[in-house]
């Protein structure tokens, strides 16, 4: 699969890198400025950029569970009318990521460009690295302001609050230690997990990621007592966890071997999934063919025919 490389598109690098073990490795994201409410600097003094109705555009593919998340962050603060969406299409093929063509692209009418790495070439003309959606994008200044899901949630969680988002705080100060602890473990052993075990090279690489992540999902089912993981209240802790949730039986039980149990073998965590799913807005940001479709048709090392399975039946 490709990636740029001096700003010139390749395709001739694996889908999924591996170390010499045989374990996936997932690259850094490359574009980290901050949208705030006033332009100030981010968290850890990231270069920000201020909010605004009109301004800033995501694209996102609907197959993607990192792009998923701030999709249903969007949702929920009622941003839709003031940071609109730009969908690729699902199949990632030669060119990466595409506006064009079959599966249901769009097209970008942003920029007008056909594939994900054009935009990426013209934030970064010299860029070296992968071409990943999220991307936040700032149509004044025509650059990626930000491509990393867990930062892109963090800003939308508050930057828009003065100019109309839906109240609501899914990082509250008091639960920040305890939603990081979480989100540590939940990102190492299930939303990266299920793409350790489904990418692994050798067997011993994926049985380390499928024992881990099945004993994630036992701790998490343990811990969820009551409705939501972190402080009897919704917070991104849940929203980071559901995404992978969603895709679990559809495609990661099957197409990533990660079969121990289904989701559906877990009451607590699929209740959990349900009832973010049932949340004002969360529904539509859920297309179980878009990611079926990404998942089977893209990735030709681990389902060479492209067949996309019919089943199973799921609860979203
Ligand atoms: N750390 C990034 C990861 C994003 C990511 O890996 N997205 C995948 C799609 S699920 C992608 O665009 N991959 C393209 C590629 O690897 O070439 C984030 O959370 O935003």
């Amino acid at each position: 699969m490709g990636m740029l490389q001096n700003g010139v598109w390749t395709n001739d690098t694996p889908v999924a890198p591996t170390d010499a073990s045989g374990n996936f490795q997932r690259a850094e994201s490359g574009f980290r400025d901050w949208l705030t409410r006033d332009g100030a600097p981010g968290p850890d003094g990231q270069t920000g950029v201020p909010a605004a109705a009109d301004r800033y555009h995501l694209y996102v593919s609907l197959a993607c569970p990192w792009a998923h998340r701030t999709l249903v962050v969007r949702a929920l603060k009622g941003l839709e009318a003031m940071l609109p969406v730009t969908v690729v299409g699902p199949v990632m093929g030669a060119q990466g990521w595409s506006f064009a063509g079959a599966f249901g692209g769009t097209g970008d009418p942003v920029n007008g460009v056909d594939h994900l790495h054009q935009l990426y070439a013209m934030a970064g003309p010299d860029m070296t690295g992968k071409v990943t959606v999220p991307v936040l994008w700032d149509m004044q200044e025509r650059r990626i302001v930000n491509n990393e899901s867990s930062e892109i949630i963090r800003m939308l969680n508050t930057a828009f609050d003065d100019v109309g988002a839906r109240p609501g705080d899914f990082y509250p100060a008091e639960l920040r230690d305890e939603i990081d602890a979480v989100n540590e473990r939940v990102y190492a052993t299930v939303n990266n997990g299920v793409y350790r075990a489904g990418f692994a090279t050798t067997q011993g690489a994926y049985d380390e990621a499928v024992h881990a992540l099945f004993a994630s999902l036992d701790w998490l089912e343990d811990r969820l007592t009551g409705e939501w993981l972190v402080g009897e209240r919704l917070t991104e802790a849940d929203i980071r966890l559901f995404t992978t949730l969603v895709r679990f039986d559809p495609v990661y039980h099957g197409h990533f071997k990660c079969n121990i149990r289904r989701l559906v073998d877990y009451p607590r965590l699929r209740a959990l999934a349900e009832r973010i799913a049932a949340l004002p807005g969360v529904a539509d940001t859920i297309d179980l063919d878009q990611i079926k479709t990404h998942y089977y048709r893209s990735h030709k090392d681990i389902n060479p025919t492209g067949i996309v399975p019919a089943g199973p039946a799921v609860p979203f």
